[in-house]
C-alpha cells in the first residue's frame, strides 16, 4: 500500500444471493483525491459506494480506511459521510439544525455547533435561509444544506452518489463547479458515483469506469479519454472511432484486419510495437473524432485510409460533427471546427476520405 494511500478494495466481491454485484474489485483511493465512480446503469457503482459506507458487507476481501480493515465497522464507526440524490434531510428541522446534527450527535457544545454551523451555511450561500424549513427551498438549495451537513464534521472523506441528478442542466453545471472548488479547499476525499461522463470528466482527479460489477479501467480523464484500456470503454465514451477484426497479417509498421467493413491497413500505433498483435487474433484500434481528417483526394499514404460517404452533420456551437458510413456500414465521425470545413464538400451523399496519422491510432490493450 502506498503512503498516500486513504482506502483500499483488496479483492473485494459482493454476492446478492446467486447474484455477483461486484467482482473481485482491486483499487486504492489516494488521500485528497475526487476520485469519481462511472458506468451505466446496474454496473455495481452504488453498491461499492454502499460497502464503503458501510451499509453493506463485502462477501470476499477486505476494505481498509487508513490501513485499517473496516469490513465490519458499523456505519455510525465510520468517518465516511454520504451525500445521496434523495439527500435525506430532516423535514422536522429547519436548515440550521440540519447542520447542526451530527455535531450534536458527536457530543459537540450548542454554542460551538452553533459556530461550525454559521460557518458552513455561509460558506455554501444559504445562510439567509438558516431558519426555513427543508420544504421551503429549492433542489439546488437543499444540494447546498446537505454538502453543508455532511461537510461540517470536517471527515477524511465523503461519499457522493448522483448527487446532482435531480438537478436541472445549468444548476447542475454551476453545482459541478461548487463541489469541484470545496473539495480543492478542503482536500477532503471526495468519491462521487455518477453515470454522468460529463460530471465525472469535468470533475475528477481520477476517474473508475465500471461495467457489470468490473473495474474497466481506472485513471485521470485525460488518460482514459485518449487511451481506452479496453473497447467496452472506448465504446462507453463514445468519442472514438472504433476499428476491431481479425488480424489477417503483421508487418513491420502496419497490420491489416478484416472488420466487418472490410479489409483495413492499419498503422500500428508506437503503443503496439512492444507486443505486437498475433494474426487471427482480434485487435482494437480506436482514433478520437477530433483526431480524424477528411479529403477530397485520396491521401499518398495507404495506412489509415478509410473510404466512406457523408451521411448526416450536425453543429454544436463552434464545432461540427459529420457523421460517414462506409460501403459496408461502419459509422465514421469527424469533429471539426467550421474553418476546415470551408474547403470541403460535405453534403449527404459525397465521398470521401476518412484519414489519420499513425500518431493517432490506439491499440486497445484488450478486445
Ligand atoms: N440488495 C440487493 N439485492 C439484490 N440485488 C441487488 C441489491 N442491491 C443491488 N443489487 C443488484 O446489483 C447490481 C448493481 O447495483 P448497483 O445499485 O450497485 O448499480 P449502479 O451501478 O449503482 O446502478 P444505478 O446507476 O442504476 O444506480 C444491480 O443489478 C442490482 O439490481
Amino acid at each position: 500500500m502506498e503512503r498516500d494511500t486513504l482506502v483500499s478494495f483488496e479483492g473485494v466481491v459482493k454476492r446478492f444471493g446467486n447474484f455477483t454485484a461486484v467482482q473481485r474489485m482491486d483499487f486504492e483511493i489516494k488521500k485528497g483525491e475526487f476520485l469519481a465512480i462511472m458506468g451505466s446503469s446496474g454496473c455495481g457503482k452504488t453498491t461499492t459506494l454502499r460497502m464503503l459506507a458501510g451499509l453493506e458487507a463485502p462477501t470476499e476481501g477486505t476494505i481498509r480506511l487508513s490501513g485499517k480493515p473496516i469490513n465490519h465497522l458499523p456505519t455510525w464507526q465510520r468517518d465516511t459521510p454520504m451525500v445521496w440524490q434523495s439527500l435525506a434531510l430532516f423535514p422536522f428541522l429547519n436548515v440550521r439544525e440540519n447542520v447542526e446534527f451530527a455535531l450534536k450527535m458527536r457530543g459537540v457544545g450548542k454554542a460551538e455547533r452553533r459556530r461550525r454551523a454559521e460557518q458552513w451555511l455561509d460558506r455554501m450561500q444559504i445562510s439567509e435561509f438558516a431558519e426555513r424549513n427543508i420544504a421551503q427551498l429549492s433542489g439546488g438549495q437543499r444540494q447546498r444544506v446537505a454538502l453543508a451537513r455532511s461537510l461540517v464534521v470536517e471527515p477524511e472523506i465523503l461519499l457522493l452518489d448522483e448527487p446532482l441528478s435531480a438537478l436541472d442542466a445549468a444548476l447542475k453545471v454551476r453545482m459541478q463547479a461548487v463541489l469541484k472548488t470545496l473539495q480543492r479547499e478542503t482536500g477532503i476525499t471526495f468519491v462521487y458515483v455518477t453515470h454522468s461522463q460529463s460530471e465525472a470528466f469535468s470533475m475528477a482527479d481520477r476517474v473508475v469506469i465500471m461495467s457489470r460489477g468490473v473495474i474497466e479501467q481506472i485513471g485521470t480523464p485525460q488518460e482514459i479519454y485518449r487511451t481506452p484500456r479496453t473497447k467496452f470503454v472506448a465504446d462507453f465514451l463514445g468519442s472514438s472511432n472504433i476499428f476491431s477484426g481479425k488480424v489477417a497479417s503483421v508487418s513491420e509498421g502496419a497490420m491489416e484486419i478484416d472488420a466487418p467493413s472490410g479489409r483495413m491497413r492499419l498503422a500500428l500505433p508506437d503503443t503496439a510495437r512492444r507486443s505486437r498483435p498475433v494474426p487471427g487474433s482480434t485487435a482494437t484500434v480506436t482514433v478520437l473524432d477530433t483526431r480524424m481528417g477528411l479529403s477530397v483526394a485520396r491521401p499518398a499514404d495507404a495506412v489509415n485510409v478509410v473510404p466512406a460517404k457523408v451521411i448526416g452533420e450536425e453543429f454544436v456551437g463552434a464545432t461540427a460533427t459529420l457523421y460517414l458510413e462506409t460501403d459496408h456500414g461502419q459509422e465514421i465521425r469527424v469533429q471539426m471546427g467550421h474553418e476546415a470545413l470551408e474547403n470541403l464538400p460535405v453534403g449527404i451523399g459525397q465521398r470521401l476520405y476518412a484519414h489519420w496519422s499513425p500518431a493517432d491510432g490506439h491499440l486497445v490493450a484488450e478486445v
